[in-house]
């Protein structure tokens, strides 16, 4: 071979290794490669039905306000968008601040450790996540603290995923995962020592519902901390784009409809929890969270092509091209809402169960 063929050769085989090595995604460290992309526990033909179906509940909206529909609607969107959100984002499934200096895993992980610490668990106490997607938190929650670690998600293939990778990690005698609603939950009064949530409780039509279950399963005088998805002081209800970029939040995310900061904390007094600290850990001199949607802009355009190629060549789920899209956009709404300061994925507040109930009057 002549030494420019040798070149070329050299050259496509490098192409090859990076599409395969970078394109295709380390699956060690995230967990799922582009191939393996799939619809969750829907099966790979009904995957585009159940997107219809996803779009069709924004068209009943009474039926994403009661909450018997909304564990089925929140389940079918979850089914959709896991594997696409391991594949493109990891086994955390919430944003946290940018640290300069520090890679996006790191400051993930320290957002995560900052809720167990919060909540001031003991290694070998009995921690809840409510809301535990594929456990990302869960694991690093357990390594850092050493207690005991049960999270409930309402999606059973998420379940699978996440004991898969407790096991993978060595956590798994740590680590336990519930497949159930966290409007009803399967767990006995005062049993937990603490409990967090982290961006999941906004799938809840009533926050009541959510933080009632949680002061119920809580043992009095402990800690229950929460990552709320709010809209800020800034967002003006009258303004188009404020809404505009709000109902694309709602509608890209599995959202019944996002709740106002203020909100928050009455909903968790009304409960009977006392509010022990409330602070939006967006606001500056945090870094924005949004910096890394923006910056995987191009990985976006590639992963569409990649997924456009997989399905059209009967590798992955039709419909997976519809849900990419849907993401896409709102990555983009999320960014606006991140820009613009009317929306914070990360309005944290710190409760506590009284050691003595509070009396009636
Ligand atoms: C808390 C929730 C989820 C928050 C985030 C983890 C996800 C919100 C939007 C998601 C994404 C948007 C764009 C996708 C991209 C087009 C694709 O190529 C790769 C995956 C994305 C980056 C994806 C990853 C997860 C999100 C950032 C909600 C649901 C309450
Ligand atoms: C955005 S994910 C966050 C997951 C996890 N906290 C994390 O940060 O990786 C939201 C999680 O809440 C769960 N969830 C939503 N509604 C639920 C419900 N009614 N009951 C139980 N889990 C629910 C979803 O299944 C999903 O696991």
């Amino acid at each position: 071979m002549d030494p420019f063929g040798l070149f070329c050769t050299g050259a496509l085989l490098a192409c090859g290794l990076y599409w395969f090595v970078c394109l295709l995604g380390p699956a060690e460290q995230k967990g799922k490669r582009a191939v393996d992309l799939s619809g969750g526990s829907i099966s790979a033909e009904k995957v585009q039905d159940n997107y219809k179906q996803y779009w069709s509940f924004f068209r009943q909206p009474k039926e994403i306000e009661t909450a018997e529909k909304v564990p089925d609607f929140v389940d079918t969107f979850y089914n959709l968008v896991t594997d696409i959100y391991e594949w493109g984002w990891g086994q955390s499934f919430h944003f946290s601040p940018s640290i300069r200096g520090k890679s996006h895993r790191d400051a993930t992980r320290l957002h995560e450790e900052m809720a167990v610490d919060l909540i001031e668990v003991k290694p070998g106490d009995r921690v809840l996540d409510v809301g535990c997607g594929v456990g990302g938190p869960m694991r690093a929650i357990a390594a850092h603290s050493r207690a005991n670690v049960v999270g409930i998600t309402i999606n059973e293939y998420q379940v699978n995923r996440a004991r898969l990778h407790n096991k993978k990690a060595g956590l798994d005698s740590l680590c336990e995962v519930v497949c159930g609603n966290f409007l009803e939950m399967p767990f006995k009064d005062n049993t937990f020592d603490g409990a967090y949530s982290i961006e999941a409780t906004c799938h809840a039509p009533k926050l009541e519902e959510v933080y009632a279950e949680v002061f119920r399963v809580l043992k009095p005088g402990s800690l229950y901390v929460s990552y709320e998805w709010v809209t800020t002081d800034k967002y003006r209800g009258d303004n188009p784009e404020h809404v505009e970029v709000i109902q694309g939040i709602e509608r890209g995310d599995a959202l019944p409809g996002l709740r106002n900061y203020k909100d928050i904390a009455e909903v968790a007094k009304k409960v009977g929890f006392q509010v022990v600290k409330e602070k939006d850990l967006a606001k500056p001199p945090a870094l924005p969270w949004w910096t890394r949607l923006k910056m995987g802009r191009i990985a976006y355009w590639r992963n569409h092509i990649l997924v456009t190629v997989l399905a059209a060549i009967g590798i992955a789920p039709k419909g997976t091209v519809d849900v990419h899209e849907m993401l896409f956009k709102t990555a983009d709404y999320l960014t606006r809402g991140g820009d613009s300061g009317i929306f914070s994925p990360m309005h944290m507040i710190l409760l506590r169960k009284p050691q003595v109930p509070p009396t009636q009057s």
